[in-house]
């Protein structure tokens, strides 16, 4: 497969990285010449535009942000034909894309930024168009950049705000955790060691055990011990509670979006 990534940023600069070992050719457009600079440096082709770009792809990526989306969806009508249409644009639902680019094979996605090291949650939708032929090799393709979920486009908002935002909600708990940790007197470089390996043997724990993280507390905190406390502090402040207002406010905005 060929693939063109349109707009050479968080993601689609990820995207370029992680498709790398898996695809023929990686080509980009970016209005930025300073992003086209970086992608050549990093060893991809460059379109002049996005005539060059289409010709060159079997699969269109489109990774700019949702407010410049629009235009360039429209400059994208006439010259998409039977090429499959990629967007990762939040908010922005496969009827809209319909209603500007026409009735084109479309596939809408929700990626993190977690591709840049091919350990993305990437969730995806199809129009009609999509053949199962088309469906397979998208997956085949881009589980290279993590693990892939066929799901509702109704749900897609909802994914935005659990697994497309979710690297910035974990950042800020991780976050928080160095921040007590040099406040109990450790190195910043030593308590980020051990806020992220915290955080990681975690999940990896849960990943190869199974069973509810509620259940893994119980394990840790000791009847009479210290976690208890800890935990009572989260429960008295509504941690839980914060976790999905945070959600159900970010999903919220995903809808309003486009
Ligand atoms: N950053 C994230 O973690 C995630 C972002 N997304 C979605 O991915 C899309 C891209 O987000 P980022 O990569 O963070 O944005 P970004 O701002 O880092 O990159 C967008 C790129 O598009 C280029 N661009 C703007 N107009 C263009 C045009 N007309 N033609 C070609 N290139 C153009 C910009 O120069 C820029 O390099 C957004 O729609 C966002 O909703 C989805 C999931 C996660
Ligand atoms: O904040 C945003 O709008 C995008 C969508 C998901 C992650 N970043």
């Amino acid at each position: 497969m060929n693939v063109g990534i349109i707009g050479y940023g968080n993601m689609g600069s990820s995207f370029a990285k992680g498709l790398k070992e898996r695809v023929s050719n990686i080509v980009v457009f970016d209005v930025s010449e300073e992003k086209l600079k970086k992608a050549l440096e990093e060893g991809f082709g460059t379109a002049k535009d996005l005539s060059f770009l289409v010709k060159s792809s079997d699969l269109i990526m489109l990774a700019v942000k949702p407010k410049d989306a629009k235009a360039v969806l429209e400059s994208l009508r006439d010259l998409l034909g039977e090429r499959v249409l990629l967007s990762i644009v939040a908010g922005l639902s496969i009827g809209n894309i319909e209603s500007l680019l026409g009735k084109k094979k479309i596939i809408r996605a929700m990626p993190n930024i977690n591709v840049v090291v091919q350990k993305g949650v990437i969730a995806y939708a199809c129009n009609d168009k999509v053949s199962e032929q088309d469906k397979e090799e998208f997956v085949i393709v881009f589980s290279a950049c993590g693990s892939l979920y066929q799901i509702a486009e109704d749900l897609i908002d909802a994914f935005t705000a659990l697994a497309g935002s979710g690297p910035a909600f974990v950042f800020k708990f991780i976050s928080a955790l160095i921040t007590a940790g040099i406040r109990e007197g450790f190195s910043y470089e030593v308590s980020r060691g051990i806020a992220i390996d915290t955080v990681l043997g975690s999940c990896e724990l849960l990943k190869a055990l199974g069973g509810h993280p509620e259940e893994w507390i119980t394990r840790v905190a000791s009847p009479g011990g210290t976690t208890v406390e800890g935990i009572k502090v989260l429960e008295d402040r509504a941690f839980s509670g914060i976790v999905i207002e945070c959600i159900e406010k970010t999903r919220e905005k995903a809808k309003k979006l486009c």
